[in-house]
């Protein structure tokens, strides 16, 4: 890992140095919902590249970049576009930009993401609320704080029973209830798998029995890596596609699908998290 307090320092304060808010929440845009970035006032953008000691994006539908400005009036850095273990990077590497937002200032994180619904009772276009996550690539030790800990982030075996703020789960229902979305909105355990296939019927069998509601290829990495340094977290999958889990069942999960609910959600997507937000800053 070679992205040191230091490094990070690097990144954080080339963005302190060209924005004039100052967040506290920062948002991951998950595939296809870059359109909260989109939204932003006063926006700001900073190109992936651009950022001292950032990855470059790779993955069509991400536009790569470090967006800043207003969510109905609440200062915020959201990323239009994140890194995935499967495009090669190492899972430091994909959560680093979640430590860089906790030295610009950042003290809650919402993370979205697009997943495979798991439970039978979720239809595609639904949104699942985290209550919790099964650190699949972790039980074989893939874990983005493996290696030497610095102190100054957090400690060296952080707790991971608290990870997904209750109080914040709570406004997210609450939110739903206000806009009428109550029966779409569900609360679960995601899993991160490493991808880029998708699952097999035998693995998305496996994952159910362990008490897994819906599959992704992100978001645990930069949550543990959020919990690790202290960030109040709240996270939500958008359920692209319903996972098949029977022999029989010839459909098939694709990124087309993904991204076409993803685009189909956006307006409903906006109004949830901007809800949050506001209410968040209460
Ligand atoms: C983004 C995304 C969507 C799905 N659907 C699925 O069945 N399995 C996954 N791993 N993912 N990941």
């Amino acid at each position: 890992n070679t992205y040191t307090f230091e490094t990070a320092q690097e990144s954080a304060q080339y963005l302190l140095d060209r924005v004039k808010i100052r967040p506290k929440i920062g948002i991951i845009c998950g595939s296809g919902m870059g359109s909260i970035a989109e939204s932003l006032v006063d926006k700001q953008c900073f190109p992936y590249e651009e950022i001292p000691h950032f990855p470059a994006s790779t993955v069509k539908g991400h536009t790569g970049q470090m967006v800043f400005g207003y969510l109905q009036g609440v200062p915020v850095m959201c990323m239009q576009g994140r890194f995935h273990y499967y495009e090669g990077y190492p899972l430091w590497k994909c959560a680093m930009p979640v430590r860089v937002m906790k030295l610009v200032g950042v003290t809650h994180l919402i993370a979205t993401n697009a997943a495979g619904g798991l439970n039978p009772t979720y239809q595609v276009g639904d949104i699942m609320i985290v209550k919790d996550h099964v650190n699949m690539m972790g039980f074989a030790g893939n874990n983005p704080l493996q290696g030497p800990n610095d102190d100054r982030f957090g400690p060296r075996f952080p707790p991971m029973n608290k990870a997904y703020n209750t109080v914040l789960m709570e406004i997210g229902r609450q939110v739903a209830q206000e806009m009428g979305i109550d029966d779409i909105v569900h609360k679960g355990v995601y899993t991160c798998l490493g991808g880029p296939n998708f699952e097999t019927v035998a693995e998305l069998k496996m994952l159910r029995m362990v008490g897994v509601d819906a599959v992704g290829m992100s978001t645990v990495h930069e949550v543990i890596t959020a919990r690790h340094c202290d960030l109040t977290v709240f996270a939500f999958s958008l359920i692209t596609n319903l996972c098949v889990t029977e022999y029989e069942d010839h459909g098939e999960a694709n990124h087309e699908e993904v991204m076409d609910v993803g685009k189909a959600r956006q307006p409903l997507l906006q109004e949830f998290v901007s809800r949050i937000v506001i209410r968040l800053t209460d």
